[in-house]
């Protein structure tokens, strides 16, 4: 469907969308975020992030004053995600939204097919002939890492890393090609953040909020899309050509603003 002049987003003169900052985060908001690349800027390392206590304090405040309508939506495992933001547990969707769970509950880990466990390991060989490059094991979902690979190797690798998964795709029914920031991932694709989104919203605390989601990457926009259909706050993080997004921040130091985290005071020796 052509949009009318009217509807279409402001461009600028690159062409590039203009996209304002959005506003106040709503008393009643059902708040939905990203993690990597949103809420901690990106790391060398998967394993190499940093989660700021102060960004820990604030989002345990929003999670009370939203009467626990705030959930992580994020391609990490929830696993990760509780071991990332303990002390604290909030409600989240991993692995693109392919894991779910409500605060507080435990979920099992899920099913790991056979067929991937021999893909995990063909591409073990493939990323040891680039050093830098790494493998990421998130038990039904495997990430193939080149941030760390130094030019002029980096493309290559980029180009062999996208082959093999492509490849390997062939092997693993019910598995898509979930491309990220320097990363190429196979995870299932029954579920995305956009569905996990829709099933919170369908469900208490989240069901009759304004849903908002701030994320960064491709694996966001179907989360996008999902608070657009219920009139919500979509913001994109960084800057990112055709995103679904209505709102923008540049980085996650803007959105720990916009969130209103205050570093926490420094301790006072005894
Ligand atoms: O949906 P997200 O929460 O944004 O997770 C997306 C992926 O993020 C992680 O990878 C990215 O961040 C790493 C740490 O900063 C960085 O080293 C890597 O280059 C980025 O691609 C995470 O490792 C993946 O599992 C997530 O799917």
């Amino acid at each position: 469907m052509r949009q009318s002049q009217e509807s279409r987003p402001p461009s600028s003169s690159t062409g590039a969308t203009v996209l304002s900052p959005p506003p106040p985060l709503p008393a009643d908001a059902a708040l939905f975020l990203d993690v990597d690349g949103c809420l901690l800027p990106f790391a060398p390392r998967p394993d190499a992030v940093e989660v700021p206590p102060a960004l820990v304090d604030r989002l345990v405040a929003l999670q009370t004053a939203l009467g626990g309508a705030l959930a992580l939506v994020s391609g990490r495992n929830l696993a990760t995600l509780d071991r990332l933001f303990a002390p604290a547990a909030f409600a989240a969707a991993g692995l693109h939204g392919v894991e779910r769970r409500r605060a507080g509950e435990i979920v099992q880990a899920s099913q790991i097919p056979a067929a991937l466990r021999q893909v995990r390991d063909a591409g073990l060989a493939v990323i040891g002939a680039f050093p830098g490059a790494l493998l990421e094991d998130k038990g039904a979902a495997i990430g193939l890492h080149w941030r760390m690979v130094a030019p002029p190797r980096a493309a290559e690798a980029a180009t062999a890393l996208r082959a093999f998964a492509e490849h390997a795709l062939a092997r693993l029914p019910g598995y898509q090609l979930q491309p990220g920031d320097r990363v190429i991932e196979l995870r299932p694709r029954h579920a995305d953040k956009g569905s996990a989104i829709l099933e919170f919203l369908a469900e208490a605390p989240f069901a009759g909020r304004v849903p908002v989601f701030a994320g960064d990457d491709l694996t966001d926009d179907p989360g996008f899309q999902a608070v657009n259909s219920h009139g919500g706050i979509s913001i994109l993080v960084g800057d990112r050509p055709g995103s679904a997004a209505r709102f923008r921040l540049s980085d996650p130091a803007a959105v720990h603003a916009w969130l209103g985290v205050t570093p926490r005071p420094p301790e006072t020796p005894r």
